[in-house]
C-alpha cells in the first residue's frame, strides 16, 4: 500500500475498513508525550495491520470506539486462525467483522466490494481471481490477511450474540512481510553441518511457507517438495505408521495448529531424536514444554511461551540458537576431558599404592601426598580443563545420541593407555629406583611422589584434546589453562622442598 492508498478506496469500504480493523485487534496505540507519533503495541500481525489503518488509511481510533459499541468479541486462535467481532454503531445498524488467514476467510464470503463501493455476488471465476491472487502473494512470502463483513439484520443478535460466519462480503486483502533476519541462511547452514535438521512449523499457509523456507535455505528451490512439505490437517490425519515413516522427510509443515507442533515434537523423540523447539506464542507453548529443549523468545514472546521453556533467546535471533548449539556441545566436551583426566589420576594412584602395599607392605603415596594430590588435580584441574573456549570443530561433529554413553571408546583408550603408563614407570620407580639412580630411600619416595604430579600435569594437556594429535592446538588463548599450570607446579616446587 503506498500513502495514498486511502485515497484510492471509496468511502464506505475505508469506513469499514477501519471498524473492521480497529473495533477488531489486539493490539494498541498509546500516544507519547515527545511526539506526536503514536506508538502501537501487540503481536506482531496486529501491529501491523494496526499501524497500516492508523497511518496509511489515516483512523482515528478514539473517535471510531467512541461511536460503536462492541457486542461480542472472538479472539483470534491459532486453531481457526481468525478473529471476529460484533458491534453496533451508535445504537443504528449491527455489523459482523472477521479477519483472519486469507482463504479462510474467502470461503467465508459470498460477495465482494468494487473498486467504487458497491457489492457484487461472488462467482466461482471472481473465486478463482482471488484465490490466484493470495497465492501470489504469497509466494512473495508474504503472509496473507482478509477482512469481511457483514451487516447483521437479525436484531435477535442483540440477545444470542452470534457473529455470523457465513455470506459475508470481502472487504480486501492485505499482505503482510515478516522479513527474515539477516544471519539466519548461515545459522541454518551451521546446525546442517553440526547434525542438526532444521524444521519449520508454521500457520502460515503452505505457499507462504515455501517461499519462507526456500528463502532461508530449509528446502532447497528446485528439490522436489512433494515429500518435504505438507500441511497440518494431512499431518494430523496420517495414521500412526505412516506419520513416523515421513517424519524424517518432512522440513516444513504449514497451516499448523498447536496440536501439530506438539504431535510433532512427540514423533520426533520417540524416533529417537533429540529435540529442541524454538517459538514465541502462546500456540507454541505445548510444542516448548513437550521439547527436550525449549527456546523461547525474549522480546517477542509472550509470557506463557517464556514459562514452557527452558532458555530464553534474549534477543530473539536465531543465530542464538547456534551459539546455544556451541556452548552446549562445549560443556559437555569440558565435563568429558574432566572425567578422563580424573579417571587417570585415580586409577594411576589406586594401582600403585595396591601393587607395593601387597608386595612390600609400604605405599608410595602417603596420606598428605594423596590429599594433596587432591586438592591440585580435582579443583586447579577442574578449573583449567572446564576453562576451555568453544572451538569450531565442535559444530562439524554429529550430535551425541540420546543413549550414547558419557565415556566414550576414545576416552577408555586414552585413559586405559595413559595410566598403564604412568603406573608402569612409576612403579619401577618404586622398586629399582634406588638401585637405577643409587640413591636412599627418601630420595626415592620424593622421585615417585614428583614424577606422579608432574604425570598428571603434562596428562592435563593431553586432556584438553581427546581425539587430535596437536594436544597444544589453541594453547595460548586459554591464559588461565596456562596460569593454572605454572601455579600446579610452583605450589609442587614449594611442597617438595620445603
Ligand atoms: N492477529 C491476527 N488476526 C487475524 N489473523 C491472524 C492474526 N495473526 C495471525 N493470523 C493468521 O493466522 C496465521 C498464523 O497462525 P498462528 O499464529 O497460529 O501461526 P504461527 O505458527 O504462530 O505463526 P508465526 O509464529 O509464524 O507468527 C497467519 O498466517 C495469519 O493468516
Ligand atoms: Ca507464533
Amino acid at each position: 500500500m503506498t500513502d495514498k492508498a486511502s485515497l484510492k478506496i471509496a468511502p464506505n469500504v475505508l469506513e469499514m475498513l477501519h471498524e473492521g480493523v480497529g473495533l477488531n485487534t489486539t493490539g494498541e496505540l498509546y500516544r507519547q508525550l515527545s511526539t506526536s507519533i503514536p506508538k502501537i503495541s501487540g503481536s506482531p500481525t496486529e501491529s501491523a495491520i494496526l499501524s497500516w489503518v492508523v497511518f496509511d488509511l489515516a483512523m482515528d481510533i478514539d473517535e471510531l470506539k467512541q461511536g460503536h459499541k462492541i457486542l461480542q468479541v472472538e479472539a483470534f486462535n491459532s486453531e481457526k486462525k481468525r478473529s471476529g467481532v460484533l458491534t453496533r454503531m451508535n445504537g443504528k445498524k449491527i455489523h459482523a467483522y472477521w479477519k483472519g488467514a486469507a482463504e479462510m476467510i474467502l470461503s467465508m464470503c459470498s460477495n465482494y466490494y468494487t473498486k467504487n463501493g458497491n457489492i457484487i455476488p461472488m462467482n466461482d471465476e471472481e473465486r478463482t481471481q482471488f484465490e490466484m491472487i493470495i497465492k501470489d502473494m504469497a509466494a512473495k512470502s508474504l503472509r496473507c490477511i482478509a477482512f469481511g463483513y457483514k451487516e447483521v439484520t437479525d436484531e435477535s443478535v442483540e440477545v444470542s450474540r452470534k457473529i455470523e460466519e457465513t455470506g459475508l462480503t470481502l472487504l480486501g486483502l492485505v499482505g503482510l512481510k515478516d522479513p527474515s533476519q539477516p544471519g539466519v541462511r548461515a545459522a541454518i547452514q551451521a546446525c546442517r553441518d553440526a547434525g542438526v535438521d532444521v524444521k519449520m512449523i508454521t500457520g502460515d499457509n503452505i505457499f507462504t511457507a515455501k517461499a519462507i523456507a526456500i528463502e532461508s535455505v530449509i528446502v532447497e528451490p528446485n528439490e522436489d517438495l512433494n515429500n518435504a512439505v505438507v500441511e497440518g490437517v494431512t499431518f494430523r490425519n496420517y495414521s500412526d505408521e505412516e506419520r513416523m515413516e515421513k517424519i524424517n522427510t518432512i522440513r516444513v509443515m504449514a497451516r499448523s495448529s498447536p496440536f501439530d507442533k506438539l504431535l510433532m515434537v512427540k514423533c520426533l523423540k520417540r524416533k529417537g531424536h533429540v529435540v529442541a523447539v524454538t517459538g514465541d506464542g502462546t500456540n507454541d507453548a505445548p510444542a516448548l514444554k513437550e521439547a527436550d529443549i525449549g527456546l523461547s523468545m525474549g522480546i517477542q514472546g509472550t509470557e506463557v511461551a517464556k514459562e514452557s521453556s527452558d532458555i530464553v533467546i534474549l534477543d530473539d535471533n536465531f543465530t542464538s540458537v547456534v551459539t546455544v548449539l556451541k556452548w552446549g556441545r562445549c560443556v559437555y566436551n569440558n565435563i568429558q576431558k574432566f572425567i578422563q583426566f580424573q579417571l587417570t589420576v585415580n586409577v594411576a594412584a589406586l594401582v600403585i599404592n595396591f601393587v607395593a602395599a601387597i608386595s612390600s607392605g609400604e605405599v608410595p603415596l602417603t596420606a598428605v601426598q594423596l590429599l594433596w594430590v587432591n586438592l591440585i588435580m580435582d579443583t586447579l584441574g577442574a578449573l583449567a580443563l572446564a576453562t576451555e573456549q568453544p572451538t569450531n570443530d565442535l559444530m562439524t561433529k554429529q550430535p551425541v545420541g540420546r543413549t550414547e554413553p558419557l565415556i566414550t571408546k576414545i576416552i577408555w583408550r586414552n585413559l586405559i593407555a595413559q595410566a598403564s603408563y604412568q603406573i608402569n614407570v612409576l612403579l619401577i620407580l618404586e622398586f629399582k629406583g634406588s638401585i637405577i639412580f643409587s640413591m636412599n630411600n627418601n630420595i626415592k619416595d620424593t622421585l615417585v611422589f614428583n614424577s606422579f604430579i608432574l604425570y598428571q600435569v603434562f596428562n592435563e594437556f593431553n586432556a584438553r584434546k581427546m581425539e587430535e594429535k596437536n594436544i597444544f592446538k589453541g594453547i595460548v588463548k586459554n591464559k588461565l589453562f596456562l596460569g593454572i599450570i605454572g601455579m600446579t607446579v610452583v605450589l609442587q616446587m614449594v611442597m617438595v622442598e620445603f
